[in-house]
């Protein structure tokens, strides 16, 4: 399968799920079974919605290789290795590159963010591309990254590098802006890392999406990609205000504690975030059972 076929589709960043702030590695598992009859087309593990920042290595391998052995062989795997250094990533990336991953995914570095420059980022990036034993995708997200916002022109630079082959855009920015600084037959794909910019980025040339939906309502992301591929543009777009009123509803202030809330409710095993995640109260959790309630979501 090329490189375009592993990350055309849509992801799910998948939940670690915790059970007293412990990784309950067999609900991990079981809800990587019950995704794989599902239409995504695989899981990034150890993203923002993976609580990596939350997790010792020794628990991100572990989380890497339950998910690695879990997954169909249809679905293509990705895993967050981004460290602050470029040093600590290439260390971690090759420790996983034999557990099945297919790409990493590596956050901007962003403790010094003002110091990120196109120069900075440009020369990280290809450090870590030159010594990556697996293909890496950048994952951007200046919301969780101190601002970090890596610029266009850095990315028409490094998508020319071998090693470097997408971009997750979960920016605010018009995803368009990536799709277009890739140079003519570079082997680069650009993926949304959200909902409200998913349809939009389908339509600018983007291949694909992580969505946190895709954790509880895999098959209606999935559909959004489905309808526009058949030039079933109204419909597409219908579906698509649909998904970003319920995320809005669900995830839009409870973030990843919200999701797996609604995982729990949808027969999946979200189970509760780890500390200094807080998990919802009684009334926000309430609030979600009766907005999947009134879609026609939960009986
Ligand atoms: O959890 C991640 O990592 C994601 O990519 C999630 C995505 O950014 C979203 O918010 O849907």
């Amino acid at each position: 399968m090329s490189i375009k076929e592993k990350l055309t589709g849509v992801f799910a960043p998948i939940v670690t799920p915790f059970v007293n702030q412990e990784i309950d590695y067999k609900k991990l598992k079981e809800n990587i079974q019950k995704l794989n009859n599902s239409k995504l087309k695989g899981y990034l593990c150890l993203g923002s919605n993976g609580e990596f920042r939350s997790l010792t290595d020794e628990e991100a391998i572990k989380v890497i290789k339950t998910v690695a052995k879990s997954k169909s062989k249809d679905k293509t795997l990705l895993a967050g290795t981004g460290r602050e250094s470029a040093w600590a990533t290439i260390e971690f990336t090759k420790k996983v590159a034999d557990f099945g991953v297919d790409f990493a995914s590596v956050l901007t570095p962003h403790y010094f963010a003002s110091k990120m420059t196109d120069e900075a980022l440009i020369k990280f990036y290809t450090e870590v591309a030159d010594k990556s034993p697996i293909p890496i995708t950048i994952y951007c997200i200046p919301r969780s990254a101190n601002g970090v916002l890596i610029s266009p022109r850095a990315i028409s630079v490094l998508a020319q590098h071998h090693n470097i082959v997408g971009i997750k855009d979960s920016s605010k920015e018009d995803i368009g802006n990536y799709v277009n600084a890739v140079p003519k037959g570079a082997e680069f794909y650009v993926l949304s890392g959200s909902i409200n910019k998913f349809l939009d980025g389908l339509k600018k040339g983007a291949i694909g999406g992580v969505l946190s939906m895709a954790n509880y309502l895999p098959d209606l992301c999935c559909e959004i990609q489905e309808l526009f591929n058949d030039g079933k543009c109204e419909e597409a777009e219908k579906l698509s205000n649909r998904l970003c009123k319920i995320n809005e509803k669900v995830s839009g202030n409870g973030g990843v504690a919200a999701v797996k809330v609604a995982m729990n409710f949808l027969g999946y095993y979200g189970m509760e975030p780890r500390l200094p995640l807080l998990p919802l109260k009684e009334d926000e959790i309430e609030e979600i059972k009766k907005v999947l309630k009134g879609e026609g979501l939960l009986s």
